[in-house]
């Protein structure tokens, strides 16, 4: 199991090694457009989940909206602390 920063360090380093296979880089090169478009999908996944499925499946669907939002962020340079200092 993994923790949020957990993943957004790993993420960071996917963008930079840019390893064969990874579905990070892939999205990373697909452009902001595309992110954007994935990032309303899987938020309306959550809403969807939140209404009428079950609790596993909003954290499951809950884990792929931070997902896309973290591949968002390190697509626009963006480091986690640029987001915190508005919390
Ligand atoms: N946590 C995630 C994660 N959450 C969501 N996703 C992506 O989001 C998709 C889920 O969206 P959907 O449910 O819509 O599934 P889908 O319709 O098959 O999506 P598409 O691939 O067709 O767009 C998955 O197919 C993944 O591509 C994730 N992809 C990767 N990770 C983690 O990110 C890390 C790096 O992954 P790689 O870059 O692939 O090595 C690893 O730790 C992974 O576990």
């Amino acid at each position: 199991m993994k923790n949020f920063e957990e993943l957004f360090a790993e993420l960071s380093q996917k963008a930079q090694e840019r390893p064969e296979g990874s579905g990070t880089v892939k999205e990373l090169d697909a452009g902001i457009h595309t992110i954007g478009k994935k990032l309303l999908e899987e938020a309306g996944e959550v809403w969807i989940a939140a209404e009428y499925e079950s609790d596993e499946q909003v954290a499951l669907e809950a884990s792929q909206l931070l997902y896309h939002l973290q591949v968002m962020l390190i697509a626009r340079d963006l480091t986690l602390d640029d987001v915190y200092r508005y919390l």
